[in-house]
């Protein structure tokens, strides 16, 4: 049985990993990663910026853009407290399908709203399908030409407000160039460069973080 790149990485996941153990789980990734097959998850340097991220904005509502097979959604959900909103945005199935299976494994499952979809179509709709006002933290790692036209759209359906961080992966490596322009250049906001490495090699590549300072667009006019 030929299996598919996401599905060689759950079985390492299934073999080596604890079940209900986060850590293990992305022990067991990044082993992965390293040793057989690279594949773009956001890794453990990079991983272990998200991580003081998160910590240190402690949300109760995050968003996700790009789940892929789950293993940024286990190291955000494994620092959240129980009642905090997870939602997280894969439009292709077959990663969907496993994103679900790892987290499983991880013991998340009950903590994670996984939808598929594109960003596009279902921002809009965020605050009617989960009764969400505001998101504290959003995490994008999807189609990097999307990141531009989605912050904007975040901003447009009023789910960012003051103290709102939006953390991008990959803004060097494949690179968000158009992005960065945009959350450098406005006084409305403090971004700030995370000099990391592409995921499992000595590639250049970082985060790039924005929190919004004066109030969302929906008032404080
Ligand atoms: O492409 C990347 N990620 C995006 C994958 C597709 C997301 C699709 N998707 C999911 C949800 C969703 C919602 N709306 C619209 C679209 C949506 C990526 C690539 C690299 C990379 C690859 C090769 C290389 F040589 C160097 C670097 C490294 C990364 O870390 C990455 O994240
Ligand atoms: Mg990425």
């Amino acid at each position: 049985l030929v299996l598919v790149l996401s599905s060689r990485l759950l079985q390492a996941v299934c073999i080596n990993a604890v079940r209900g153990n986060p850590d293990s789980v992305i022990a067991a990734i990044d082993h992965f990663c390293q040793n057989q097959e690279w594949a773009m998850n956001v890794g453990d340097e990079k991983g272990a910026i998200l991580d003081s991220v998160v910590m240190e904005t402690s949300p109760s509502t995050v968003l996700e853009l790009g789940t892929y097979c789950g293993y940024s959604a286990v190291r955000i959900m494994r620092l959240l407290p129980p009642a905090t909103r997870f939602i997280t945005l894969e439009m292709n199935p077959d990663y969907a399908a496993v994103a679900r299976q790892v987290i499983q494994h991880a013991g998340l499952q009950d903590k994670v709203c996984l939808v598929e979809g594109k960003s596009a179509d279902l921002i809009p709709k965020m605050a009617d399908m989960f009764g969400i006002r505001t998101f504290d933290f959003v995490f994008f790692d999807h189609w990097k030409d999307c990141y531009l036209p989605d912050i904007r759209l975040l901003e447009d359906c009023g789910l960012l407000d003051q103290g709102s961080v939006v953390l991008a992966d990959n803004v060097l490596c494949p690179g968000a160039p158009e992005y960065l322009d945009y959350v450098r250049s406005s006084l409305r906001f403090s971004s700030r460069f995370y000099r990391s490495h592409l995921e499992y090699t000595r590639v250049l590549d970082g985060l790039e973080s924005r929190t919004q300072t004066g109030p969302g667009s929906h008032c404080g006019r």
